[in-house]
């Protein structure tokens, strides 16, 4: 025995065999039939007789051959499955079964080990069985199938389940390298979507020479007849690609390749760190290392090219678009590892990259091409060619920057921004008596300012008013006599200035030298789509009221961290708008408003000015507001602008507003928006025929913003500020609503309320979709109100004394009402004195605390407002106007024929009495089923097609732009001075 190893070992194992018959009584009736067999080949070994290794392998092998058919085919057919056994022992297929296993292959075996993997496992007979019936040398196994394995088995993991693996051009493992000194910035702020190129790497910079991009990718050489795993570390620096070739012993190969992916490169990495063989910069290994332990999720890869990389969704839907080359997805996975097409994403100005990058410029012109004009583009091009204005053609070609300075205004803008030209600006007084707060508007603009009520509590002044005197009736001053009165002072001038010398040079050189992401930017120009008209001539005024002097119930932070400001929304995924932004962070570090250009000033509100701004390189248009902090802080304002940016993180939601990022600066906070480019819903009623919308239309607009309000409502938030001026259009025609900056933060607690059959109507014959799961099944879960939520619109408004007895039979058919879970905040209680006088419910100017219900209030005001043309309560001045709202019965003009069904829901939600207003105890879910919105498809409007299309893009862009020869100031009033305002 001592002179056959073989011998030994198969002793041994018979030893092993033994005692895992024992060890094991699952399979010891089957192994122990093998063992028999055995013996009678056995003795030979144990009479010393002379035989070769391979003999007794062959013979252990055939055992286990046997084992394995009679596990498959039972104790009763084993004679069968030891023949059938045998044969596919020697067929191939059995050989590389296990690919994984493979990895580990360079390792030399023992029959000791052979046979001890017999008792572990079949996976691991397979791998003895592969590693004897071939030997190391023979063609079929090769150290380049054992890299190839190597390779697949760390890109497989690393990749997305599925997603091809491709050996040939593709076979790149991308690492990126961020300096341990920014790793941790870096980690934070930058996403794993993008991958910046960088073309000029000479010019030194924040993203220059400590990022590098790794490219590994794993060969195989066989080195003095040893395996060995190559992997070869491509260094993608601005000087150009650097192959350090690391050596890894077979030992590193096997321990490597038993690691997870990142772990594999990190312990591969650590030895060469050690081994000083990975660059001739040692810190890179560090840096790499340091790279491994940061979130993967987080990692960026940067890249010395203008190429972006980044998967572009419209790219690949372009047929000429540059592939996408990883998901973002897959990114998460690899963004340590991470293998890309090579051709694609390296851009690198050496030798091997010279080629694809060229690939890659050409593609990226034939997707600029196929994109067409951008619309910043097109917007210069049509101020270029029409307009003649040397402002607005500085504005929107040369000047990217507007500089308002701060003179005892807030609606200013950027002073770091060098100036010279200056607009000088001078306001009159309001004519509408409505009109508290002055602003920068334009002419005949319905006034959306907030009186100086809202800070009433603070005894804060604010421009324009008074006291709340001057707009409350007496009674209802002397409720509010309790808070003290915050007289405002007037902003009577203001200064805009427009940088025409320099636009700062961070922004033109980010100008200059982003245009990789044009290459990604398709159907933006659909979405920034701008009506650029002036708002029109409008008779009302209104103002909202603004008052933080006391709520109840407000929610925590904890509530409003939900939401980050993109990375929550896979279904926005196609908005390159994220992407836009992500791609200028990246590059700047930070957005700042030298990133952007001021293309026109949208509107003033009360604690900012909102302009229309184009993210410099990315053709990404963006509705920016600007708030001054100073301004902010010496109005006591700032929690309202906190209040707009946490509730505008908060939301995800069709009709609601976008914000993809903000940013604050020591002068300025700003909320980087979404863009509505179809004006707001008073405008439209505007150029409606008797400035009304049709009953349809009307309904559709009310039930987008009932939902919307409905979301709100779900997230703890009571708008309060609903009013014709606060519904944007969006280009598509569908709306959203905007100022969240008089909202209500509150917590909402679920409750399950039981129906009354007194309220729910019988169930009716369903037409629609939902008549099949109309469920009358005691033991579903699904609430009463979602069983009809879609497609079934109920009676449940009408006051019990004009419902008509039903019939018994009707009575008998109703559906026993399942308890109805109720999400909204109805009883949240506040005593802010805010909305717009018009739209104030009464229990908040009687002071005596609201809750949700004001916004069901305000909702029957708006739908008023949109068939009647008028608000319901409106008197000639503010005081009236209030006074009416609390005493004054409502009336429907006769005037106007409407239908029933809109008056009585205008009549459920005009219930001066907050509990008994419609939607004050059972939400939105309740007015949703009312008659007047019977056959609407909630679930489907944001498809529907909606009543109204804004104008196209460049026809809005024409009609805005000045026309020649004319005059070249804007006139706006406010407080009795002219404002001279060339900007716009
Ligand atoms: N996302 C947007 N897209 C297009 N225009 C917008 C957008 N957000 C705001 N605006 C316009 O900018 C103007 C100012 O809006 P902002 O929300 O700052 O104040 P406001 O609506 O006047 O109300 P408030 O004074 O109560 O804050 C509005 O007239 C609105 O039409």
């Amino acid at each position: 025995m001592g002179s056959c190893p073989g011998i030994c070992e198969i002793i041994e194992s018979k030893d092993e065999l033994d005692s895992f018959q024992h060890s094991n009584g699952s399979i010891q009736p089957c192994f122990a039939s093998i063992a028999d067999e055995k013996v009678g080949k056995l003795p030979m070994l144990k009479t010393g007789r002379n035989c070769s290794v391979q003999d007794d392998l062959n013979q252990i092998f055939e055992a286990i051959d046997r084992r394995a058919s009679v596990r498959s085919l039972g104790l009763s057919q084993k004679s069968d499955a030891e023949s059938k056994s045998k044969n596919a022992s020697k067929k191939p297929v059995r050989i590389g079964v296990s690919q994984a296993s493979g990895i580990g292959i360079s390792e030399s075996v023992t029959l000791k080990q052979a046979l001890r993997g017999l008792c572990i496992s079949h996976a691991s007979e397979m791998a003895a069985m592969k590693r004897l019936s071939k030997s190391v040398g023979s063609p079929g196994f090769s150290e380049a199938g054992a890299a190839k394995r190597l390779y697949r088995a760390v890109v497989v993991e690393a990749s997305e389940p599925g997603l091809p693996l491709d050996d040939g051009k593709g076979s790149m493992v991308e690492i990126s390298l961020v300096p341990e000194s920014s790793t941790s910035d870096s980690c934070q702020t930058m996403t794993e979507t993008l991958q910046v190129a960088r073309s000029n790497s000479s010019t030194p910079s924040v993203h220059s020479s400590p990022r590098l991009a790794v490219a590994t990718t794993t060969k195989a050489t066989k080195d003095k007849g040893q395996l060995k795993g190559e992997i070869v570390i491509e260094l993608s620096e601005a000087e150009g690609r650097k192959q350090i070739p690391k050596s890894v012993q077979k030992g590193n190969l096997k321990s490597a390749t038993s690691l997870s992916n990142s772990n594999t490169i990190k312990s591969v990495l650590e030895q060469e760190e050690t081994g000083s063989t990975f660059s001739d910069d040692g810190s890179k290994a560090s840096k790499l290392k340091s790279v491994q332990k940061c979130d993967p999720s987080l990692t960026p890869s940067f890249r010395d090219s203008n190429t972006v990389s980044k998967p572009s969704q419209s790219a690949s839907n372009s047929p000429r678009a540059v592939k996408p080359i990883v998901t973002s997805a897959t990114i998460k996975k690899l963004a340590a590892v991470r293998r890309e097409p090579r051709d694609e994403i390296i851009p690198q100005p050496m030798e091997a990259g010279t080629k694809t990058s060229t690939v890659v410029m050409v593609q990226k012109e034939k997707v600029r091409s196929a994109m067409g004009l951008s619309i910043s583009s097109t917007i210069k091009k049509v101020l270029e060619v029409d307009d003649p204005d040397p402002v607005l053609a500085e504005v929107g070609c040369k000047k990217s920057f507007i500089e308002p300075s701060l003179k005892g205004d807030h609606h200013s803008l950027p002073s770091f921004f060098s100036s010279n030209i200056s607009i000088k600006v001078s306001k009159s007084a309001s004519n509408s008596p409505r009109t508290v707060k002055p602003a920068i508007r334009p002419k005949g603009f319905r006034k959306k300012t907030q009186t100086t009520c809202d800070d009433v509590s603070n005894g804060d002044e604010l421009p324009g008013t008074n006291s709340m005197s001057c707009r409350t009736p007496s009674y209802v001053q002397q409720k509010l006599k309790k808070e003290p009165a915050s007289p405002s002072s007037s902003n009577t001038s203001s200064s805009y200035e427009v940088n025409s010398s320099s636009t700062g040079q961070g922004a033109s050189n980010l100008h200059s030298s982003s245009n990789g992401f044009n290459n990604r930017v398709q159907g933006v120009k659909a979405n920034a789509k701008s009506n650029l008209r002036e708002k029109g001539d409008f008779s009302q005024s209104s103002s909202s009221i603004g008052d933080y002097s006391s709520s109840t119930s407000i929610s925590d932070e904890s509530n409003l961290s939900g939401s980050s400001c993109g990375g929550s929304r896979p279904h926005m995924s196609k908005d390159l708008r994220w992407d836009a932004v992500r791609f200028v962070e990246m590059r700047t570090g930070s957005l700042e408003l030298r990133n952007f250009k001021l293309l026109k000033r949208l509107g003033c509100g009360d604690i900012g000015t909102v302009y229309l701004a184009e993210l410099i390189g990315t053709d990404c248009l963006f509705a920016l507001k600007v708030m001054d902090n100073e301004f902010l802080a010496s109005r006591k304002k700032m929690p309202r602008a906190r209040t707009e940016r946490e509730i505008l993180q908060m939301l995800d939601h069709p009709f609601l507003p976008t914000l993809y990022s903000h940013f604050t600066t020591d002068k300025f906070s700003c909320l980087v928006m979404e863009f509505c480019p179809g004006g707001d819903l008073h405008v439209l009623r505007q150029k409606q025929p008797n400035r009304c919308f049709s009953e349809e239309a009307a309904r559709f607009y009310v039930a987008e913003v009932l939902l919307a309000l409905e979301y709100l409502h779900m997230l703890g938030v009571v708008y309060r500020d609903l009013k014709p001026e606060n519904i944007l259009v969006r280009e598509d025609g569908h709306i959203m609503l905007s100022d969240f900056d008089l909202s209500l933060r509150c917590t909402v607690s679920p409750t399950l309320l039981k129906s009354s059959s007194s309220i729910v109507e019988p169930a009716k014959k369903l037409t629609g979709p939902c008549a099949e799961s109309s469920c009358i099944d005691p033991f579903c879960l699904q609430p009463s109100w979602a069983q009809a939520s879609c497609f079934s619109p109920r009676l449940v408004s009408t006051p019990a004394k004009a419902r008509k007895p039903k019939p018994k039979s009707e009575l008998a058919a109703q559906v026993t009402p399942l308890p109805q879970l109720v999400a909204e905040p109805t009883s949240a209680r506040s005593n802010s004195f805010v909305g717009t006088h018009e739209y104030l419910a009464p229990e908040i100017i009687k002071g005596d605390g609201h809750g949700s219900a004001v916004d069901w209030w305000t909702f029957g005001v708006f739908l008023y407002e949109l068939l009647y043309g008028k608000t319901p309560f409106k008197g000639s001045g503010n005081e009236e106007t209030l006074a009416n709202v609390v005493t004054q019965c409502l009336k429907f003009p006769d005037d106007r024929i409407v239908s029933f069904q809109a008056r009585d829901l205008i009549r459920g939600l005009l219930v001066k009495e907050p509990d008994n207003r419609m939607g004050s105890v059972r939400g939105a879910a309740e007015i949703k089923q009312h008659q007047f919105f019977e056959g609407l498809n909630w679930a489907l409007i944001r498809c529907a097609i909606p009543p109204e299309l804004p104008k196209s893009f460049e026809a809005a862009v024409i009609a805005a732009a000045p026309k020649k020869n004319t005059a070249k100031t804007l006139e706006f009033k406010a407080n009795g001075k002219h404002v001279e305002f060339e900007l716009f």
